[in-house]
C-alpha cells in the first residue's frame, strides 16, 4: 500500500510543514486539512498549506489513506474523537507528538478499531502557528516511528515510505524507549532553558534590566528555546512525566556534583567535564544534527 491522500489535523508548524513539503517535493499525494481554530484554517488556506482546507474534521479525513494528527499532545484524544466519524476503514492514523506512550494510549482509547501508528519527526523550531511552517523542515532529520505490537506491516511500510519521501531518516523504536531518550535530548534541555530564563527574569529587580541589556550569546541561545510554544511544552511535560522526572533526578545529581567541584575548587573535574562535552558537540555537528547556527529556524518563520 502506498499513501495517495493525506489529511492533516492541526495546521500549525508541523502540520503546515508536512503539507508544504508534500507540495514542494511534487509528491503524488493529495492533501486536505482541518484545524479547530477558524483563524488558523483561514490563514492555512491563504498560505496553501494543504490543497483543501475543510470546515470539519470529518470532511478532511473522508477517504484519506493517512491521517496525521499535528496538535499538542494533550489534544490528541480530542482530535482523534473529532475524526472518528469520517475515518475510512483502511486509513492509517498517525501523529507527530513529542511524547509517544501517552499519545499511543490516547489514540487507541479514542479509536479502538483504527490502524494507529504513532510517529515523531525530531525536527522543529521555537515558532508555532500557521505562519511558522516551511517545506524543508524534515529534510535530513530523524522521524522516529513507534509501532504498537501487532501493527500491520504494510501500513508501517507505507508510513515509513511517506516520511522518507519528505526527506526524513526513519527509525523504529519502542514508545517507552523513545520517551526516555527524548526526555534527555529534547524535553530536559527545554526545561532548563525555561528555568534559566525564568530565573534571570526574576532577578531583573536586582540587576535593574542588565540581564536583558547585556544578554550575551549563551543566554540568548536559551531565550530562543524558552520562546517555544507554552501549550505544546506544558503538554509534553505532563504527558512524559515519568521519564522526565527520572532523567531530571540524574541531571540534578550531576548539577550538584558541579556545584561541589566549584565550591572545592576542583578544576580538574570541571575541565574533564567540559572537555567531554566539547567532543559531544563536535559529534553532533559531524552527524549533521545541527548546522552550527544558533538561530536555525528563525529565518523560516517569515
Ligand atoms: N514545535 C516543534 O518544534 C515540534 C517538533 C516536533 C513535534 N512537535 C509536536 O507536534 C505537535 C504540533 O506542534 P506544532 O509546533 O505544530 O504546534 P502549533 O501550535 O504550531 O500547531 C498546533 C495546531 O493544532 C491546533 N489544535 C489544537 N487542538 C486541536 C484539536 N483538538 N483539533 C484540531 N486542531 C487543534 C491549534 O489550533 C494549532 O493550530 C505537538 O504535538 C508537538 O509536540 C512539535
Ligand atoms: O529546534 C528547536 O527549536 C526544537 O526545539 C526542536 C525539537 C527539539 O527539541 O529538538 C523540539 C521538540 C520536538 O519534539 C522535536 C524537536
Amino acid at each position: 500500500m502506498s499513501v495517495r491522500s493525506v489529511a492533516i489535523i492541526g495546521l500549525g508548524l508541523l502540520g503546515g510543514s508536512i503539507g508544504l513539503a508534500i507540495g514542494a517535493r511534487g509528491l503524488p499525494i493529495t492533501t486536505t486539512g482541518w484545524d479547530r481554530d477558524p483563524a488558523v484554517r483561514a490563514r492555512a488556506a491563504q498560505r496553501g498549506l494543504v490543497a483543501t482546507v475543510c470546515d470539519t474534521a470529518e470532511a478532511a479525513v473522508s477517504g484519506a489513506d493517512l491521517v496525521i494528527l499535528c496538535v499538542p499532545v494533550g489534544a490528541m484524544g480530542d482530535a482523534a474523537r473529532a475524526i472518528a466519524p469520517g475515518l475510512a476503514p483502511h486509513a492509517i492514523v498517525s501523529d507527530v507528538g513529542s511524547s509517544k506512550a501517552a499519545v499511543a494510549d490516547a489514540l487507541s482509547q479514542a479509536l479502538p478499531d483504527a490502524c494507529i501508528i504513532p510517529a515523531h519527526p525530531v525536527a522543529g523550531t521555537e515558532q508555532s502557528g500557521p505562519d511558522a511552517g516551511f517545506a524543508t523542515l524534515f529534510a535530513g532529520r530523524w522521524c522516529i516511528i513507534t509501532p504498537p505490537e501487532g501493527c500491520d506491516a504494510g501500513a508501517l511500510q507505507a508510513l515509513s515510505e511517506f516520511w522518507t519521501a519528505l526527506g526524513s531518516k526513519v527509525e523504529l523504536m519502542d514508545a517507552g524507549h523513545h520517551d526516555l531518550v527524548l526526555a534527555v535530548t529534547s524535553h530536559i534541555p527545554h526545561l532548563i532553558a525555561y528555568t534559566i530564563v525564568g530565573t534571570a527574569s526574576d532577578l531583573e529587580d536586582v540587576t535593574q534590566g542588565e540581564v536583558i541589556k547585556y544578554s550575551a550569546g549563551g543566554f540568548r541561545d536559551f531565550t530562543r528555546i524558552a520562546a517555544s510554544d507554552p501549550v505544546m511544552w506544558r503538554d509534553v511535560f505532563l504527558s512524559n512525566k515519568g521519564a522526565v522526572l527520572e532523567m531530571l533526578g540524574r541531571f540534578t545529581e550531576d548539577l550538584t556534583a558541579m556545584q561541589r567541584a566549584i565550591r572545592s575548587a576542583d578544576g580538574e573535574a570541571l575541565f574533564d567535564l567540559f572537555t567531554r562535552t566539547r567532543a559531544i558537540r563536535r559529534a553532533v555537528i559531524e552527524q549533521g544534527q545541527d548546522d552550527g547556527r544558533p538561530d536555525f529556524g528563525r529565518e523560516h518563520g517569515d
